[in-house]
Formats: structure tokens, C-alpha cells, sequence
């Protein structure tokens, strides 16, 4: 049945879906990536596209910005048969550790936002990335030599709020970055049972207006949405 937001059928989506926030970066995934990619749903401006890369089935769904947004599309493919849901975003480093377009592979996502605290009723509660999604992405970026950090990540609603003081004393209790969906994603994939993961590149410093330069970001995402596919073929093989 197709669902009220990801206007899709069983059967439309792959197993294998990668989550970006920003639906152009879902289409020039799908056209750069993907072989024979068909967009199954343009609802809300939520591309959805679904081809095979190495030969494997692979779909990329638009999530939106923020939890409320990812939640709704998290749990909606899920639903429509989605069983491994990673995330390939753009992160805030919370530390000058982090360069430019460097990856960030999240182990876990600190919960500083309102879905999952709704979801959870206040509970206290860790969103961690599946492990073997965590081991896929390593891998892969290890193998082709992809400069990577793997650890804590924060999720959080307001974009504006950070400031370097924030960013600064989180960086100390380990968190390498900011962003703004990973702690519904591994929630809602917890939740169903399914596995989930959050590969994201480094955008820009927190509290620094500037952004890391385009040409220096694209390849940074660029890097990024090939690390996630080849963990996905690695995923796929160990299957
Ligand atoms: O680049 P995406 O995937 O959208 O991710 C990051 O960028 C947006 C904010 O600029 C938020 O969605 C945040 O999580
Ligand atoms: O949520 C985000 C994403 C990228 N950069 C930020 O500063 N915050």
C-alpha cells in the first residue's frame, strides 16, 4: 500500500536505501551512481529513486531536514520493505580535528531533539548505527584510502542555535559533529528492527558562517556516497 508521505508501492523500494537530506543530492546520486534509476515518488519534493549499483538493488530517498521530516520517511519505507537505511549527509565539525569534506562515520547520535525524545515518552535511550552497517562503511573507506573519522555524532533541531562554545564543549565529551537526522534514523530502524547507519562529510565548523568551499564539498560527497555504496555491496555479499 503506498504510504501517506512516500508516495510508493512494495515492490518500488530496494532492501538497500540511501537517505540524503537534500533531494538534489538524491538525484545526482541516482543519475551519477545508479544504473536504470527510476523515481518512484516526487511527493513533497521527496525524490525517490531506485537502480542497481554493482548489481545490486539500491534505492535513494529524500529525507527532508530535521528528525521530524526523517522519522516520517524512516518509517514509512520500512514499512514499504526497506531493511538497511543509511543516511548520507552533511555534518558541522565540532572540532578543527574534522578538515573539510572530511567523512564522518556515525558509531552513534546524541539524541538533542524532539522526535526521539517523543518517540521514546523521555526515556533515557542511546541511538546507535547497526554494527555491521558501521563495519561495511569502515571498511569500504579503508580500502580506498578515504581519510574517515568513526564516533559519536549529535543530532539536533536548531541549525542556528550552535555556537563554537556549544560545539567546543560537546567536542570534549567526544562528539566529532553536528547534524540534524541521525538520532530519528537509528530510532525508528531500532524500533522495526531493521539496521540503519549515517555516513555524513564535513561541511563546514561550527559557528563559522563560511562553508567549505563547493568544489572541495562535492568531493567530499562524492567520496562519501561511494564509501556508502560499497558498503552496501559489501553488506550485500556477507548477506
Ligand atoms: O546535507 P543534509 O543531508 O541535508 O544534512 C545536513 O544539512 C541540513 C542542514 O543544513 C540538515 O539536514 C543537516 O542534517
Ligand atoms: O546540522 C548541521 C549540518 C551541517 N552543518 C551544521 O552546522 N549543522
Amino acid at each position: 500500500m503506498s504510504q501517506i508521505h512516500v508516495r510508493a508501492n512494495p515492490g518500488d523500494i530496494a532492501p538497500y536505501v540511501l537517505l540524503p537530506g537534500d533531494p538534489n543530492r538524491a538525484r545526482w546520486i541516482a543519475e551519477t551512481y545508479l544504473q536504470d534509476p527510476v523515481l518512484y515518488t516526487d511527493h513533497r519534493g521527496l525524490l525517490g529513486f531506485t537502480g542497481t549499483y554493482q548489481g545490486v538493488r539500491v534505492s535513494v530517498q529524500t529525507t527532508g531536514m530535521g528528525c521530524p521530516s526523517a522519522a516520517i520517511v524512516a518509517e514509512e519505507i520500512i514499512r514499504l520493505g526497506a531493511t538497511h537505511l543509511i543516511r548520507v549527509g552533511t555534518i558541522g565539525g565540532a572540532t578543527p580535528r574534522l578538515k573539510p569534506a572530511d567523512l564522518v562515520i556515525a558509531q552513534a547520535a546524541v539524541p538533542n531533539d524532539g522526535t526521539t525524545r517523543q518517540l521514546l515518552g523521555g526515556a533515557p535511550y542511546a541511538p546507535c548505527a547497526s554494527y555491521a552497517i558501521v563495519e561495511a562503511a569502515v571498511s569500504a573507506a579503508r580500502d580506498a584510502d578515504v581519510p574517515h573519522h568513526v564516533g559519536l555524532v549529535m543530532t539536533e533541531d536548531a541549525f542556528y542555535a550552535s555556537t563554537p562554545e556549544h560545539a567546543r564543549s560537546w567536542a570534549a565529551r567526544g562528539v566529532l559533529g553536528f547534524e540534524m537526522e541521525a538520532s530519528a534514523i537509528f530510532l525508528v530502524a531500532a524500533l522495526h528492527g531493521v539496521h540503519a547507519g549515517c555516513l555524513t562529510a564535513v561541511s563546514n565548523d561550527i559557528g563559522d558562517p563560511q562553508l567549505v568551499p563547493d568544489e572541495v564539498l562535492k568531493r567530499g560527497v562524492q567520496l562519501m556516497t561511494e564509501t556508502a555504496l560499497n558498503a552496501i555491496v559489501r553488506l550485500d555479499r556477507n548477506h
